[in-house]
């Protein structure tokens, strides 16, 4: 409970005087300043309201006390009212000074009770005889106990004017302590608020300096759009250039391809791959040029090749050393590639005796740097027409994958051995094979699956020179069908990437190797009739004598741009059938055709 509410004097019924009535104002302004009361609720005390709590029980009681003995001085007539309306009305000069205010209204209301009782009103009495000493004595007498009476009056109110004091200084002393600690609040409030300030001000400057930059931004947006605007203008007409370059450049290549001739013929030389051919005789070879080589049979140790070894020199459209790789050999091969996206058909084949390096050529193996022409045009293919769609151009590629053995033609994505699928001729659609699998590719991978599945179907042996001779001619059929979305062009292009089977003597080969050596042989032979026939501008080419030059009718005198690949070995050992391979090779780069692009 506070213990200055209990001591403040409890509502009287009974009526105050002015003073008594300050008194209590007094009491009730301090009780009823709040501890936590700011300067600016203290503005509030002079109308604070009348006390009437229960714990004020106390103090009231000693206020009737000393109401009743003030009541007594006033039922005198004579009593004096001291002081105007005004002067005992709290008036604090400072609000803020809570102690001060009310230890002058004590001062004022002690004042005002003093003067009442120093200024007592005369009431008329009659008056004594001047002989009446009796009646004199006894008016003294009266007038005595009234002045005692009024003394222990007085004693009784200084008592508790005293007790009032007291409790006023403690609440005062409170209320200063307070004060006290509201100052220090205040203080820190205010520290705070400097800080607050200081804050406020940078982020006054940050977010002026932000709005400048903003304005500075939107500005820039507004000039960048209108970049946009002009860029756009100006992409859309490189666009159109580019198409119209593009086009042109393809043109152009397809022309330089055309005055190459549409039959060419690359030769590659394979190196030796283990200690074993290290150590095998090798031919004599000169590369002569990029396009010509010479090779003769012997290549004694230390020593130029004897006057008397015949010198035999060809000159085909390139020559690749036994150093060059894959990559470098695809450079070339690129161009025609180039041809079939833009709507040509083109044949590759890998002609050489077994273990020269067809396969090699062709297939490669699966570490990058080895992979051989097939998986790299695929590649190539894909990566042109992803190009190509900025000219909206459209492309759908298909494959499929056969072999020729023993004169039957196998689908090698159908792992049956026992098919023999029939070779067509159809005049709108030229060559076809019934019943072949023709699968949509729509990546490298997906290709890169099929073919993994040809491979392993492919029949393959063990021959003399060729642990994995290839018994059979393979071919892989790539067509990419074209639109154009934009002139509604549309054209279909084809690649045909043949490996054949090694050439080789019959004379070690028995059984099942002799039959298929035979057939290899064949039609090997009956390619090379073809393309002495096609050399010779025969009336007759026998296409037909062979499923194999059936098959590539078309690429090999027909409507196609052709690339023979010769692969020889460098052995000594192999130096006959190289020059057979090469004579060979010779006679078909003189092959002369006439192509058009497909519709
Ligand atoms: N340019 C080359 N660089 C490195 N190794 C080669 C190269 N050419 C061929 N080889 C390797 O020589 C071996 C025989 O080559 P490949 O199998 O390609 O001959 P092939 O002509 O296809 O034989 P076949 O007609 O019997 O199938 C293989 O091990 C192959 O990896």
């Amino acid at each position: 409970m506070d213990p200055t509410k209990s001591k403040l004097p409890k509502k009287s019924k009974i009526p105050l005087t002015e003073v008594q009535q300050n008194m209590v104002k007094a009491a009730q302004i301090a009780s009823a300043t709040p501890r936590t009361t700011g300067p600016s609720q203290n503005r509030n005390i002079p109308g604070t309201a009348t006390i009437s709590t229960a714990s004020n029980r106390n103090t009231h009681g000693k206020f009737l006390r000393r109401s009743r003995s003030m009541v007594n001085l006033g039922a005198n007539p004579t009593h004096k009212r001291v002081g105007t309306e005004s002067s005992t009305k709290p008036v604090f000069k400072n609000p803020n000074n809570v102690a001060g205010n009310i230890k002058s209204t004590l001062k004022r209301a002690a004042t005002n009770k003093l003067e009442t009782i120093a200024e007592p009103k005369e009431a008329k009495q009659p008056k004594i005889a001047a002989w009446d000493f009796k009646g004199k004595y006894k008016e003294l007498q009266e007038k005595h106990k009234k002045l005692i009476e009024t003394y222990c009056s007085l004693k009784e109110q200084c008592a508790d004017t005293e007790e009032m004091r007291k409790n006023y200084d403690e609440i005062i002393a409170r209320k200063d302590g307070e004060i006290n600690d509201l100052k220090t609040r205040l203080s820190i409030l205010e520290t705070e608020y400097t800080n607050i300030s200081a804050i406020n001000i940078n982020i006054t400057t940050k977010c002026n300096e932000l709005d400048n930059e903003n304005k500075i931004l939107k500005n820039e947006l507004g000039n960048s759009n209108n970049m946009c605007v002009d860029l756009e203008t100006t992409i859309e007409k490189l666009k159109r250039d580019y198409m119209l370059n593009e086009t042109l450049k393809r043109q152009l290549q397809n022309t330089i391809q055309d005055l190459k001739g549409n039959i060419r013929v690359f030769c590659r030389v394979r190196p030796p791959i283990n200690e074993a051919e290290n150590e095998k005789s090798k031919c004599w070879i000169n590369y002569v040029n990029e396009s010509t080589i010479e090779i003769r049979p012997t290549q004694p140790p230390n020593t130029t090749p004897k006057s008397t070894d015949p010198k035999l020199e060809f000159t085909f459209d390139q020559v690749f050393q036994e150093s060059a790789t894959q990559e470098e050999f695809f450079v070339e091969l690129s161009q025609l590639v180039q041809s079939a996206i833009d709507g040509y058909n083109v044949c590759v084949f890998a002609y050489g005796q077994t273990g020269s390096g067809k396969t090699y050529t062709m297939q490669g193996s699966e570490n990058p740097v080895h992979m051989g022409m097939i998986p790299r045009t695929i590649n190539l293919i894909f990566d042109t027409i992803k190009d190509l769609k900025n000219c909206k151009w459209q492309y759908e590629v298909t494959a499929s994958f056969l072999e020729i053995y023993n004169e039957n033609v196998r689908d090698l994505l159908d792992s049956d051995t026992n098919q023999n699928l029939e070779i067509l001729y159809n005049d709108g659609r030229g060559i076809t094979v019934s019943n072949l699998k023709v699968e949509k590719i729509c990546s490298f991978r997906d290709f890169e699956k099929y073919m993994k599945k040809a491979q392993k179907n492919r029949a393959v042996a063990a021959t003399d020179v060729n642990q994995h001779s290839s018994r059979s001619h393979a071919v892989t059929k790539i067509t990419i069908n074209g639109k154009n979305e934009e002139t509604n062009v549309s054209w279909t292009g084809s690649v045909n990437l043949v490996d054949l089977a090694g050439s080789e003597s019959a004379k070690t080969n028995q059984g099942a190797r002799l039959t298929e050596t035979k057939n290899i042989n064949k039609s090997l032979s009956t390619l090379q009739t073809v393309m002495l026939s096609l050399h010779n501008k025969d009336k007759h080419v026998p296409y037909r004598n062979s499923k194999l030059t059936y098959l590539l009718q078309s690429s090999l005198g027909g409507n196609s741009k052709t690339l023979m690949i010769v692969n020889i070995s460098p052995f000594e050992e192999t130096y006959g059938e190289s020059i057979n391979s090469l004579r060979f090779a010779s006679k078909v780069k003189e092959v002369k055709t006439k192509i058009k692009k497909n519709k």
